[in-house]
C-alpha cells in the first residue's frame, strides 16, 4: 500500500480516538448536570435536547436528502397537539401518544413531499410554506381539538403510572437524544446516507447508479418529520402547556438557523447548533424582542461568512476520520480481475446482438436531433459512436441508457423492448455509463464514490443499519474492499480518501469510468471517456478498455480521439446530423469519403496511420 494511505490511516485512527473520547465526555457531562444545575438550567439543557431531536430530523431532510422546507415548525406542533390530545382527553398512555403523534407529523410529511418528489425543489419551499400557513391557523381555530388561542394544558407526565419529576424527565430526554444522535449516525454512515447524499449532489448520477431518488426523497422526509413529531410530542409534555403561537413562522426560522449555524448535512450540526440558538435568548432577557433580529440576522450573514455552518468548517479539517473505515483496515492484496467481477447473473439472453436500437427518433421542439437511427451492437466488442459535433451522439446515448425518452423507435436490450424505461431501471437490467460532463459525487470521498457502484449488491435492510449489524458490517467490508480494487485499477488507490474535486480532470472521468464497472455491467456506455486525459492517461485508459473488452463486457462509446478509436473499436458507427451516414470497422470507416467529407470536407482522412 502507498505511504500516503499508511498515512492516512494513522491519522484516521487518531482522530477517531480523540473523537470518542470528545462524545464520552459530553455524554458524562449530560449526566453529571443536574448534579451541580438548579432546576432553571435543567429545564434549559432539557429544551436543548428537545431542539437536537427536532434539529436532527431537519438536518435529515435539509442536510442529507437536500429538501428545504419551512413546515418543520408545523410537523413539531402537529406531534405536540396529537400527543398531547392522546395523553390528555383521551387517556392514553404517554408512550402511545408519543408514536401517535409522532406519527401524525409523519403523515403530514407525506402530504409535503409526495406532490414534492414530482416538482421542483422550489416549490416544495412553496408547499411547506402553505402547509405551515395552515397548520398555524388549525393549531388556532379548531378549538375543540387544540383549545384554540387559549392553549392546552397537558396533563401530568407519567410512565407505567409513575409521575416523572423534572430530573426523570431530564434523563429521559437525554435518553431518546442519544437514540436519535446513535441512528442518525448509522444511517450517515451506511448506503442509505451515502445514497441520500450522493442524490442531493447530483441526481442524473444518481439515477446512473440507481437511486431513485423521488422514493428516497418521500423516505428521507417521512424521517425528519417523525422525528419533528417525536421532538413535538416529549415537548407537549415537558411544557405542560401548549400555545399555537409556538408553531408559528418565527419557530421556523429557529429551527433553520439550528441546522444553518451548526452545518447541515453534518452529524454534530444539529447538535451545536440547538445548543448556541436556544442560549442566544438567554443573552437578550432584558429585550426579548431583540432575539428575533438576531436570528434572522444570523440567517443572513451565517450562510455567507461560515457556508458549511460551524461543524462544516471543522469537518474539513478532520475529513480523515470522517468516512472509509473499512480501508483503515488491512487488506488482503489479491490479484484484481475484472473478469472475475463480471456480473453475469442478469445475462439471460443467448443472442449475440446484446442490443439493437430501430429508427429511433429525437426530436427538440421543431429540432430532430437523432432521425431513423437504427443500429446492432454486438455482445462482447467495443463499438463506437462518432461524428461531428452536434451530431446526435450523446443524445443517442441518452435514449439508449434512459436519461431522455426517445420520440419514436426501439431500444431491445438482450431481446427485451426497454424503450422509454428510467435509467434506474436500467442499471438494475445491466447497464451502467460515463457522462460526456463528468458527474460525480463532490460531497462523498474518491473510494466512496465507487463504492455507490456497488450499491446494487448491498442486502443489508434499514434495520440492519441502525442497529450496524454484523450483516452490514462485512457488506459494507467487502464493497469498500473492491472499490480499493477498482481504484488500484486506475492508479488512485493512494487518493482514496480525498474529496474528487482534488483530482485532475483526467482523474475524475477515470474515477466515472471505475464507478461503472463497479456496477458489474454487461453493457458499458462511455461518453467521451478520453476527454480530459493526458497522453500517458489515454494509453492507460486503451489498455483498461481491453481489460473490460476481454472480462466479455460490452461497451459503447462516443470519442473524439480518432487515433485511439480506430485502435481499439471492433465496429463504428458515425452520425452527422442526426442520421447515420456510414458503418463498418475501423478500416472501412476510415477510408470512407462520405466520412471524410462529413468530418473535415472533401478529401480529407479522419485518421492518418503512421
Ligand atoms: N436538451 C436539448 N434541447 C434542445 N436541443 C438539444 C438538447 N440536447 C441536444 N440538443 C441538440 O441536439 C443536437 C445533437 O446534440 P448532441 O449533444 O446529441 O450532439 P453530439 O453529437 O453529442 O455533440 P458533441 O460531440 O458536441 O457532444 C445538437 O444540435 C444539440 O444542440
Amino acid at each position: 500500500m502507498p505511504k500516503f494511505s499508511i498515512k492516512a490511516a494513522s491519522l484516521q485512527k487518531k482522530y477517531k480516538v480523540y473523537f470518542i473520547i470528545l462524545w464520552v465526555a459530553l455524554l458524562l457531562i449530560s449526566l453529571a448536570i443536574p448534579l451541580v444545575a438548579g432546576s432553571y438550567y435543567l429545564r434549559l439543557v432539557s429544551l436543548i435536547f428537545i431542539y437536537i431531536i427536532l434539529a436532527i430530523g431537519y438536518n435529515i431532510s435539509a442536510g442529507f436528502s437536500g429538501i428545504t422546507s419551512f413546515a418543520f415548525a408545523a410537523h413539531f406542533g402537529v406531534g405536540a397537539y396529537v400527543s398531547a390530545v392522546a395523553i390528555t382527553a383521551y387517556n392514553l398512555p404517554f408512550f402511545v401518544g408519543l408514536i401517535l403523534g409522532a406519527i401524525a407529523a409523519a403523515v403530514v410529511g407525506l402530504l409535503v413531499s409526495l406532490p414534492a418528489s414530482k416538482v421542483k425543489h422550489h416549490y416544495l419551499a412553496l408547499i411547506s410554506i402553505g402547509l405551515l400557513e395552515m397548520a398555524h391557523r388549525v393549531f388556532n381555530e379548531w378549538t375543540w381539538f387544540t383549545g384554540g388561542s387559549q392553549g392546552l394544558f397537558v396533563s401530568n407526565w407519567t410512565i407505567f403510572g409513575f409521575s416523572l419529576d423534572t430530573l426523570q424527565k431530564y434523563y429521559f430526554i437525554l435518553l431518546l437524544v442519544v437514540i436519535c444522535i446513535v441512528v442518525q449516525r448509522n444511517i450517515v454512515k451506511s448506503r442509505w446516507g451515502r445514497d441520500l447524499i450522493a442524490m442531493t449532489d447530483n441526481e442524473i448520477a444518481a439515477a446512473g447508479v440507481g437511486i431513485n431518488f423521488s422514493k428516497y426523497r418521500i423516505i428521507g422526509y417521512f424521517f425528519s418529520s417523525l422525528l419533528a413529531g417525536l421532538a413535538g410530542g416529549v415537548y407537549a409534555s415537558y411544557s405542560g402547556y401548549l400555545s399555537p403561537d409556538t408553531f408559528s413562522f418565527q419557530f421556523t426560522v429557529f429551527i433553520l438557523l439550528m441546522v444553518v449555524l451548526g452545518g447541515q448535512g453534518t452529524l454534530s450540526g444539529p447538535i451545536i447548533g440547538a445548543i448556541i440558538a436556544t442560549l442566544i435568548p438567554e443573552l437578550f432577557n432584558a429585550a426579548p424582542d431583540l432575539k428575533q433580529i438576531v436570528y434572522g440576522a444570523l440567517l443572513v450573514v451565517i450562510p455567507q461568512v461560515l457556508p458549511a455552518g460551524i461543524a462544516g468548517t471543522i469537518k474539513k479539517h478532520f475529513r480523515e476520520i470522517d468516512d472509509n473505515q473499512y480501508i483503515m483496515e488491512k487488506r488482503d492484496k489479491k490479484a484484481f480481475e475484472i473478469k472475475q467481477n463480471v456480473n453475469s447473473v442478469g445475462t439471460n439472453s443467448d443472442s449475440d446482438d446484446i442490443l439493437v436500437i430501430k429508427d429511433l427518433t429525437k426530436k427538440f421542439g421543431g429540432h430532430t436531433a437523432v432521425e431513423n437511427l437504427s443500429m446492432t451492437i454486438k455482445r462482447g466488442t467495443v463499438h463506437s459512436l462518432i461524428g461531428p459535433n452536434g451530431a446526435g451522439k450523446t443524445t443517442t446515448l441518452n435514449m439508449i441508457t434512459g436519461v431522455d425518452k426517445p420520440s419514436a423507435g426501439l431500444v431491445i436490450f438482450k431481446d427485451k423492448d426497454i424503450t422509454g424505461k428510467s435509467i434506474v431501471d436500467l442499471v438494475r437490467q445491466g447497464v451502467s455509463r460515463t457522462f460526456q460532463h463528468v458527474r460525480l459525487f463532490n460531497n462523498l470521498s474518491v473510494v466512496e464514490n465507487v463504492a455507490m457502484g456497488g450499491r446494487l449488491f448491498y442486502s443489508y435492510s434499514l434495520t440492519d443499519t441502525m442497529f450496524r449489524t454484523r450483516k452490514m458490517r462485512n457488506e459494507e467490508r467487502k464493497s469498500f474492499y473492491e472499490a480499493m480494487d477498482y481504484l488500484d485499477l486506475i492508479d488512485l488507490g493512494h487518493q482514496a480518501n480525498n474529496e474528487p474535486e482534488s483530482l485532475s480532470a483526467g482523474q475524475q472521468k477515470l474515477l466515472e469510468l471505475a464507478r461503472a464497472l463497479s456496477m458489474k455491467p454487461e453493457l458499458l456506455v462511455l461518453d467521451e471517456p478520453c476527454a480530459g486525459l493526458s497522453d500517458t492517461e489515454t494509453m492507460e485508459f486503451s489498455k483498461l478498455l481491453n481489460k473490460v473488452r476481454e472480462a466479455g463486457v460490452t461497451v459503447l462509446m462516443i470519442e473524439h480521439h480518432m487515433d485511439l478509436v480506430m485502435e481499439i473499436s471492433d465496429y463504428i458507427t458515425v452520425l452527422d446530423y442526426g442520421k447515420k451516414i456510414a458503418e463498418g470497422d475501423p478500416a472501412s470507416v476510415n477510408s470512407n469519403p462520405v466520412v471524410r467529407n462529413a468530418y473535415l470536407g472533401e478529401g480529407a482522412e479522419i485518421y492518418v496511420t503512421s
